[in-house]
């Protein structure tokens, strides 16, 4: 009998031992890391993206590596990364506790399987709808939404003349409202103390999802760390109050458009929240790293609603047919989903674009030569401010693109995750795995690209000064869930520069940064280290 029993267990053993060594023979290369927290302890807190694409260099384009807790795939390849992306295997996001723990899988970027396929298909219809695409009607409808929010910045610009002055925070104020326009169909007033406020947040946020990234891997910590628990505090305490003001605007629009809320439909989160002032307003509660900011009610009266299409109107007309209709997707589209759903397009719309845009002008003042060819070309195509379009812009086009090469705003990319077992090239990748498209390796890789260090547009020309496309650029990733905002912030981009340069001439207002403040600040994005710059009238 005991050998028997015996027997039995050094068979189960054995067995188990065998299944996990076949598994290990087929994972990719990489580092071996510690017990509890893997490779965690070797990284650059500044800059992880270095150590990835250091380690990229040693084992080569797929790379295993242990993340904390998070067994994860690096993929420095750009045709693993499109072999990849492309396979509904792929499609899922990485079990992070910020995207899980924090979003719960709700809204748009952290959602997955039915909920995020859903949500997709909507979002990109209706930005297409709205002009988001090459060939649509619409199209000239959303440039004029773009130039009013443009010709605000250059109006406020003007007045500066002569001083030396913070243009990204101009920029990031008037872009904006102008994803403001487009999300929730509303402005603020210039210098409303709830726009400032909210502003105040999302930087906040920002900075302290950066300062929280080892969370993500080793979710228990912050019941340990002090530092990570306040983190936590302030990342929660933002992402309630963010949703409150988004259910304010929610309510004024529905009043607006005349669609009640469907009854089952209410965030019970949410309940009781208009009854706390005489008119309905909501508290906006003092924000802790800025005490400027004093405590107020929320009056939505102040913003100016406008006529055109938004997200919000149709997820509003949407919700109801589907609860009227009594469909299974209405599960889909509860004011829950709603406010999670308007925070990642607000965050994803205009942190990305403005802090390209950040790179973008820090660039054109350093290297005045390009900057002097990008005018030149703006003011022979496009004479006309009404014809401004991306495809007539070639070199513009081109400096935006080394702009977003030589310095990816998400180096190391937006991770995926693995929905089930499955296969890469001979690779066996698990169910959980995280997925990193390394941007910073690719785009970055002197196989690819000469010197690439080195600002120069021109690699993105051919020798008849036309836009060249290679593969191996993907700011925006590819495949599945490949950005649906690329066209729109393309948009944006083209439609500020063209106009900003076609006013002013752009320098910088103090010395040059070090090449170390050029490698960037990490946070959520890649940002630029602070300038001050001087914006002369032409
Ligand atoms: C320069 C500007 C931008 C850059 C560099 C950028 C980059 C990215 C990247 C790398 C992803 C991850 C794709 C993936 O997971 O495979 C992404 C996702 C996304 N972006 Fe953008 N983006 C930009 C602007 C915008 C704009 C203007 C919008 C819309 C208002 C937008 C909306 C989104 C959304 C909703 C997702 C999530 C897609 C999904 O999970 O299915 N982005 N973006």
């Amino acid at each position: 009998m005991d050998f028997l029993f015996l027997w039995l267990v050094s068979f189960v053993i054995g067995f188990w031992i065998n299944k996990k060594l076949r598994q290990w023979k087929n994972l990719p290369p990489g580092p071996w890391g510690l017990p509890v927290v893997g490779y965690l302890p070797f990284f650059d807190r500044n800059s992880p993206h270095l150590t990835l694409t250091k380690l990229a260099r040693e084992y080569g384009p797929i790379y295993s590596i242990k993340m904390g807790s998070i067994p994860t795939v690096v993929l420095s390849d750009h045709k693993l990364i499109r072999e990849a992306f492309a396979k509904e295997d792929f499609s899922g996001r990485a079990p992070l506790y910020l995207t899980h723990g924090i979003m719960k899988g709700n809204g748009i970027i952290c959602a997955e399987g039915a909920l995020w396929k859903d949500q997709r298909k909507l979002i990109t219809t209706w930005l297409k709808s709205f002009g988001m695409s090459k060939h649509s009607l619409a199209r000239d409808r959303l440039e004029t939404r773009i130039a009013s929010g443009v010709n605000e910045l250059i109006q406020n610009v003007k007045e500066t003349t002569g001083k030396p002055i913070n243009l990204t925070e101009m920029v990031t104020n008037s872009l904006g409202n102008v994803v403001n326009d487009i999300i929730f169909g509303y402005k603020y007033p210039q210098n409303d103390k709830t726009w400032i406020w909210f502003r105040q947040i999302q930087e906040e946020g920002c900075h302290e999802m950066g300062v929280a990234g080892v969370v993500n891997f080793l979710p228990f910590l912050r019941f340990f760390m002090p530092s990570i628990k306040v983190t936590m505090e302030v990342l929660t305490r933002g992402q309630a109050q963010t949703h409150r003001l988004y259910a304010s605007i929610i309510d004024k629009r529905r009043k607006l458009i005349g669609i009640p809320q469907p009854e089952k439909a209410s965030y019970a989160a949410h309940e009781n929240m208009f009854n706390e002032h005489p008119q309905g307003h909501i508290k906006c509660i003092s924000y802790s790293k800025h005490s400027s900011n004093s405590e107020h009610y929320f009056d939505p009266d102040v913003l100016h609603a406008s006529k055109d299409e938004c997200i919000l109107d149709n997820f509003l007309k949407e919700q109801k047919r589907r609860y009227d209709a009594n469909e299974d997707s209405a599960k889909y589209m509860s004011d829950e989903q709603l406010v999670y759903l308007l925070a990642d397009m607000f965050g994803a719309g205009l942190d990305t674009t403005s802090v390209t845009i950040a790179w973008y002008f820090l660039f054109m003042a350093l290297y005045p030569e390009e900057q002097e060819c990008v005018r030149k070309e703006i003011m022979t195509v496009c004479p006309d401010e009404t014809d401004i379009d991306h495809a007539k812009l070639p070199y513009m086009m081109a400096t935006i693109c080394e702009t977003q090469r030589v310095r990816s705003i998400v180096p190391v990319g937006i991770p995926h995750g693995c929905v089930q077992d499955t296969y890469l090239g001979d690779y066996r990748i698990a169910k959980g795995t995280m997925v990193v498209p390394l941007q910073w390796a690719v785009h970055m890789d002197p196989s690819t690209w000469e010197e690439p260090e080195k600002f120069r547009p021109s690699r993105f020309l051919d020798e008849d000064g036309n836009l060249l496309k290679p593969q191996e650029f993907i700011p925006f990733q590819t495949g599945k869930r490949m950005c649906p905002g690329d066209e729109l912030s393309r948009m944006i981009s083209v439609g500020l520069i063209a106009r900003f340069f076609k006013t002013f001439k752009l320098r910088l207002a103090s010395d040059p940064p070090t090449e170390e403040e050029m490698m960037g600040k990490v946070g959520l994005t890649l940002s630029p280290p602070e300038t001050k710059y001087f914006c002369d009238l032409i």
